[in-house]
């Protein structure tokens, strides 16, 4: 046993050792610094000397020390943050995780001692001062538990500020021997620094947890790539965080392979911002492309949120019938019924009936992008015209008739097909189709509903329609993320509109190897216009609250997936998508037969025990039988029931404006109210003066974020406001790292023990 003031004095001893060592990994830097700005001057002098390989390592040197340097200057708060102290190998490891080795106790010393930081540091003869966290080396520092040890005898957490070490935290993963290092007994010191951790402060920004991973975490991070990674865990079981480190995790393991390869595709713009600085904190700036659902087509943000009915329509794979018919219909809206053209002395005409043939055949049974076709449409457009023309000519009897046949009809062609008459037909009865353009004629609601046919109900029509209202025919105006993924289904019928162009080419008879002799300057106009929409393909996808992607969603991100490796991280129990089978449909067709692994999370870093209690009343209801994740810490805090009895939205304000004052004095952080949907401007009223820490969300906005302290306010209300209500509602009742307050109105006044009907 330690007397306090002893341990002082070895927590001390301890501190000044790594501090030690920091200083040595600092000094190293430097040096690499100095040989770096060495390197660059030299570069500079002697431009043109050395061979092309020594040049290429002399840059990549410079680049390393570079980026070395840069992050340091970024000033990271534990850029040393870990420390394993190993027992001898005896038993090969595999992937750098060791077996559970056998130890002599007769000789419990630390064999090796190994630092694991940010990013690896090696000294002067190439031993390593720092393992890169993502290193193999590093993963028994996540992996060892007392129960599997492995080779490890400690686990050390260090904590530091910049240059300085501010405390240590051991786990001695081998209690039952008193192992010894250097000859004397192994010191264990403890401070708390995970609870430390987990109990400080939130901003408005997503920290990294890489100096305290855990192990089912830290499997995730380092499962394999190929195939599938399904994750699957309760709320503030460190989900988003995992899939981030993960990212990190890939691009170290396969740079070549992940770099600016990586999309992480997450469910609104509020959760990309709060997120988007932990990969930079790992030091991967800009290299994994962080989007929301909304936002997954270049040049569109999704701008406003749709009712849950609108939503549950708009994001249904049966939009996929509906969307192949409108695009057809917008082809027909408005159209010419006739095409009358002055040609071989004569006025040629192509009834309503004959036109319609005519496109039907243009259409034929492929699939061909609308807008491709557009040089077919031109072509049988002319033989139509041309079978009027010789109507009564008899049949060419003999080669040498049809050879001229031929030619006549060539000459036809030509002069037909540069008349103004014929181009501006051509142009109105297969106009270029924008996307936009297609989804706005879906506001007709006759239109919508005379092409639903058992695609969509009538009423279903009528949402979709009413919900599109606010467009213009050209399809300006704001977009919701359901409309973002049916515009890129449209962009895939549609293809790219080609110019007006004089000579076109049959994109059919390209397929079919029908093509006809081409000059130069045809193949590359035809190159031109034909240029593929362009669309980014990922190495990599990593999803994030994968319950709520809608079907449509799924198949707007498997489009961009179609080489990719999969990490999908999601829980059942917060979806806002009520129809679960058609989205794992979806899902399995996206990702189509690939090998998956499945993980789930067990431990809530997020909620106290106290929040996670009330939570948990509401998880019975929304998904019963779903298991509650494992609160890690308790505040002794419970959540507080405020009512406002009174149905005047100025009572309910005040009630409101109290509780958020009175937790913006409790935390030193961020506080949030999260409302209904439909009562987010009265919220943004209520937190008018109170400063940037307190935010007013809508209940879907509040998806995957974090606050010191929430207000739940009108629990009711959110629970009513969809069928996926009440998984929503357990959403907003998980946000907060300390306190909580429901914040109920008169629908739902509180029992006599101040807790109302729902949360009983
Ligand atoms: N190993 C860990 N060490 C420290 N903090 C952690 C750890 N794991 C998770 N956390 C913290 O717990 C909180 C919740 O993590 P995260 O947001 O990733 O959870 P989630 O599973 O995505 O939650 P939700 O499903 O509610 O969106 C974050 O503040 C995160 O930093």
């Amino acid at each position: 046993m330690h007397s306090s003031s002893d341990s002082d004095t070895i927590r001390d001893r301890e501190i000044a050792g790594e501090q030690r060592h920091l200083d040595t990994v600092y000094h190293r830097l430097e040096e690499k610094l100095a040989e770096a700005e060495y390197i660059l001057e030299d570069a500079a002098k002697r431009v043109q000397v050395g061979t092309p390989g020594a040049l290429a390592e002399r840059d990549a040197q410079v680049y390393r020390a570079g980026a070395h340097l840069h992050r340091l200057n970024a000033e990271f708060e534990d850029f040393l943050f870990g420390r394993i102290d190993l027992q001898q190998a005896d038993a090969p490891e595999e992937h750098g995780i060791p077996s559970q080795t056998p130890l002599d106790p007769a000789d419990p010393a630390v064999a090796e001692t190994l630092h694991i930081g940010r990013l690896g540091v090696l000294d002067a003869e190439f031993g390593p001062l720092v393992i890169d966290w993502r290193a193999p080396a590093a993963a028994p520092f996540y992996r060892s538990t007392p129960l599997e040890p492995g080779r490890v005898i400690r686990r050390r957490v260090i904590r530091s500020k910049g240059r300085k070490v501010l405390g240590v935290e051991d786990d001695l993963l081998r209690p039952d021997l008193t192992p010894t290092l250097d000859g004397q007994e192994l010191a264990v010191v403890g401070d708390g620094a995970l609870m430390a951790s987990l109990g400080r402060a939130r901003s408005h920004s997503m920290r990294d947890i890489v100096s305290s991973i855990q192990r089912e975490q830290d499997e995730v991070i380092r499962a394999p790539a190929p195939g599938a990674t399904l994750v699957t865990g309760g709320p503030g079981t460190g989900k988003t965080a995992v899939a981030l480190h993960r990212a990190a995790f890939l691009l170290y393991q396969d740079r070549r392979r992940y770099a600016g390869g990586i999309l992480v595709v997450s469910p609104t713009a509020l959760l990309v911002s709060y997120t988007e600085g932990v990969l930079p904190s790992l030091g991967e700036e800009g290299q994994v492309a962080i989007r929301a659902v909304g936002s997954l087509v270049d040049g569109i943000e999704a701008g406003r949120y749709d009712t849950p009915e609108a939503a549950h329509v708009k994001g249904s794979a049966r939009m996929v019938t509906l969307l192949r018919r409108a695009a057809k219909a917008a082809l027909e809206l408005g159209a010419p019924t006739e095409l009358k053209v002055f040609a071989k002395g004569e006025a040629l005409r192509l009834d309503a009936n004959k036109l319609r043939t005519v496109r039907g055949n243009v259409i034929g049974s492929g699939g061909t992008p609308l807008n491709l076709l557009r040089p077919r449409a031109r072509r049988l457009l002319l033989d139509a015209l041309w079978q009027e023309a010789i109507r009564h000519q008899p049949r060419p009897s003999d080669h040498y008739a049809r050879e001229q046949r031929q030619e006549e009809k060539e000459a036809f062609d030509e002069y037909v097909s540069d008349e103004a008459v014929f181009l501006d037909f051509l142009d109105a009865w297969w106009p270029a189709l924008t996307p936009r353009r297609v989804l706005a004629t879906l506001k007709q609601s006759r239109h919508t509903n005379r092409i639903a046919r058992r695609a969509v109900t009538p009423d279903e029509a009528r949402l979709l329609a009413s919900s599109l209202s606010g467009l213009t025919d050209r399809g300006e105006g704001p977009l919701s993320a359901h409309d973002v993924a049916m515009v890129d289904e449209l962009q895939l019928l549609l293809g790219e509109a080609a110019r007006r162009v004089v000579r076109e080419v049959d994109a059919v008879d390209m397929l079919t190897g029908l093509d006809e002799v081409t000059t130069y300057a045809d193949r590359s106009s035809r190159q031109r216009d034909r240029v593929p929409v362009e669309r980014v393909e990922y190495a990599h996808v990593i999803v994030d609250e994968a319950q709520d992607l809608t079907p449509m969603q799924w198949r707007m991100v498997g489009r961009r997936s179609r080489m990719a490796t999969w990490t999908i991280v999601g829980d059942p129990a917060q979806s806002s998508w009520p129809f679960p089978q058609e989205a794992q449909a979806a899902m399995d067709e996206v990702l189509a037969g690939k090998p998956r692994r499945r993980h789930t999370l067990t431990v809530n870093y997020r909620n106290p025990s106290e929040i996670a209690e009330v939570a948990a009343k509401v998880l019975a209801l929304a998904a019963p039988g779903t298991p509650s994740p494992t609160a890690v810490r308790s505040t002794g805090l419970a959540p507080r029931f405020a009512a406002a009895a009174s149905a005047d939205p100025a009572v309910f304000a005040a009630a409101a404006r109290a509780e958020l004052t009175r937790l913006l004095a409790e935390v030193d952080g961020t506080v949030a109210v999260v409302v209904p949907m439909d009562r987010r401007a009265e919220a943004a009223g209520w937190i008018e003066g109170l400063g940037e820490r307190a935010v007013a969300l809508g209940s879907l906005e509040a998806k995957g974020l974090e606050y010191d302290a929430t207000v739940v306010a009108d629990p009711v209300g959110i629970a009513g406001e969809s069928e996926a209500g009440l998984r929503v509602l357990y959403v907003a009742l998980t946000r907060a790292t300390q306190r909580l307050t429901v914040l109920s109105g008169p629908d739902d006044l509180p029992d006599v023990d101040g807790v109302p009907a729902l949360l009983r």
